[in-house]
């Protein structure tokens, strides 16, 4: 794993009015550059209290072992008409170049930004625990992302509040917004129901995708399998580096940055070493995108070498102006096997 897409935060912990303005700046171009050359970062010592997402973990997996029959009482309504809930195995397949749902093998739940009005159905009810531990994983992650988009507005030469001030939600839970905090789990191989040995052939835990919001903070367990690809186009493992956390960019950064950070694709394989295959993976993602209402569009002027052509083929398809929970809803609902 090379040293350079792994950046330490630890020069700007803390509260951001009172990080130092030339800290902020020299964070902001070694992101900046990771970010527009490689494509991805490892974020270590970011501050972020670890017994909070421990916790998250702990009850994320508490539901997982639940029965079928307990979890699917909170999954996604049909036709994505809604975006909160559970996807049970094949319930949403990613690798458009392949869609076979079958062999996607995650089950998560995702739950929506302004979670305030909408807890219901939402949450598991044999878990009261469930939503505080959510709530406390969101807003140890908001007070990351908020510094990465600072970071990144800057290195485009932006105003600091340029992308978060389109970001209204991360302080506010009233606003409406498509972003996401999602609680994966990755059954053991062995255990997974009603597939056979004989179908396994091509299958993979995640398919390949790019992810449809702003940035990704993606949190994973050690087990291993995800992928990453290179600005290059070289395959990569994003091999689990302990209390770091993974960020990637999605489609609307791309968007945002008129292509000069480029949307993330990633993948996760299942492990070719046996012994890990017989593990459960668990892996947790902050995915913040825009306030429902906002309209999203290149920040600055597209490069020449950029326009009319998208920079990975699983990325945005364009630079064109739209509406950010629209957008998200389309990206859901295409993925959505029901
Ligand atoms: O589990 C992971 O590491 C990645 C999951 C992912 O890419 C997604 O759900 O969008
Ligand atoms: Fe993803």
């Amino acid at each position: 794993m090379g040293e350079s897409y792994v950046l330490d935060c630890s020069s700007i912990l803390g509260p951001v009015e009172k990080v130092q303005k030339q800290d902020l700046a020299n964070f902001s171009k070694q992101l900046g550059d990771t970010l527009s050359g490689v494509g991805f970062a490892y974020l270590t010592n970011h501050g972020l209290d670890l017994k909070k997402i421990d916790k998250f973990y702990d009850v994320s997996k508490e539901f997982f072992d639940l029965p079928k029959e307990s979890k699917i009482k909170i999954r996604k309504p049909p036709g994505a008409s809604s975006l909160h809930g559970y996807a049970a195995p094949g319930d949403e397949t990613l690798n458009e170049q392949a869609p076979d749902a079958a062999n996607e093998l995650r089950e998560f739940i995702d739950i929506l930004g302004h979670i305030d009005t909408n807890d219901v159905p939402y949450f598991p009810p044999e878990l009261p625990s469930f939503k505080d531990a959510v709530d406390e994983f969101r807003l140890e992650s908001v007070k990351l992302a908020d510094k990465v988009m600072r970071s990144i507005a800057l290195y485009l030469g932006l105003p600091e509040d340029e992308i978060v001030k389109r970001h209204t939600h991360m302080k506010d839970t009233s606003v409406e917004t498509p972003t996401v905090v999602r609680t994966l789990m990755y059954s053991p191989i062995a255990k997974l129901p009603d597939v056979k040995i004989s179908d396994r052939v091509g299958e993979i835990r995640c398919g390949i995708h790019c992810d449809w919001l702003t940035i990704t903070l993606l949190y994973q367990d050690l087990v291993g399998g995800l992928d990453v690809q290179t600005v290059s186009g070289e395959w990569i493992a994003a091999t689990p580096i302990e209390n770091s956390i993974l960020l990637i960019c999605g489609d609307i950064m791309e968007i945002y940055s008129g292509g000069r950070i480029r949307a993330t694709p990633h993948r996760v394989r299942i492990p070719d070493d046996t012994q890990l295959t017989k593990k459960p993976r668990q892996s947790l993602l902050y995915a913040p995108g825009p306030d429902s209402n906002q309209t999203v569009e290149p920040l600055l002027p597209i490069p020449e070498i950029y326009i009319g052509k998208p920079r990975s083929i699983y990325g945005p398809q364009s630079y064109d102006k739209m509406n950010a929970y629209e957008w998200v809803h389309r990206r859901f609902s295409t993925a959505a096997t029901y």
